[in-house]
């Protein structure tokens, strides 16, 4: 599968860091360092635009390193990157930690992953097949 990338900022191509890696590092794209403060949020810039096969999407999630250490999480949970998008990939930023996190040019701020996905039609029905489980969730089979 192959992603079309262009890039305005100075870095390398984005790299699977090991033989496993199941994403690509994404690096801040910033003029100068940006200091977020506890609970304080942004939309980073990584100065990469990229062009997805239709039927796959990129995901954008956290770095578990930033989180356990810094705090540092999406508030958007995962980004959805839509193969028809052809802006910036940013990434918005939160610091749940409680210190404040500077961000240089270059840190390797979130993941992007690359996942194929279904379009489904829908179906108008009246009802829904029977299942043992039902409308039970939120925790009723217990902790
Ligand atoms: O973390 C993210 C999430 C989204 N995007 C870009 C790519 C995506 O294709 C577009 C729209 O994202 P989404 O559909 O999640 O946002 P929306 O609020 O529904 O905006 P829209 O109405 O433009 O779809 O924004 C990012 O760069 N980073
Ligand atoms: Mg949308």
């Amino acid at each position: 599968m192959k992603v079309k990338i262009v890039k305005n900022n100075p870095f390398n191509l984005p790299a699977f860091e090991t033989k496993g890696s199941a994403g690509v590092d994404l690096q801040a794209y910033v003029q100068e360092p940006v200091t977020l403060k506890p609970m304080e949020r942004m939309l980073v810039p990584t100065g990469i635009f990229i062009e997805i096969p239709e039927g796959y999407e990129a995901q954008v999630r956290a770095r578990s390193g930033l989180a356990i250490k810094h705090g540092i999480s999406l508030v958007n949970g995962i980004g959805t990157i839509d193969s028809d998008y052809r802006g910036e990939i940013k990434v918005i930023l939160i610091n749940l930690g409680d210190k404040d996190f500077t961000i240089n040019n270059g840190d390797r701020i979130a993941q992007m992953v690359f996942i194929k996905h279904e379009r489904p039609e829908f179906e108008l029905v009246e009802e829904l097949g029977d299942t043992v489980r039902g409308a039970g969730g939120f925790g009723h089979t217990g902790e």
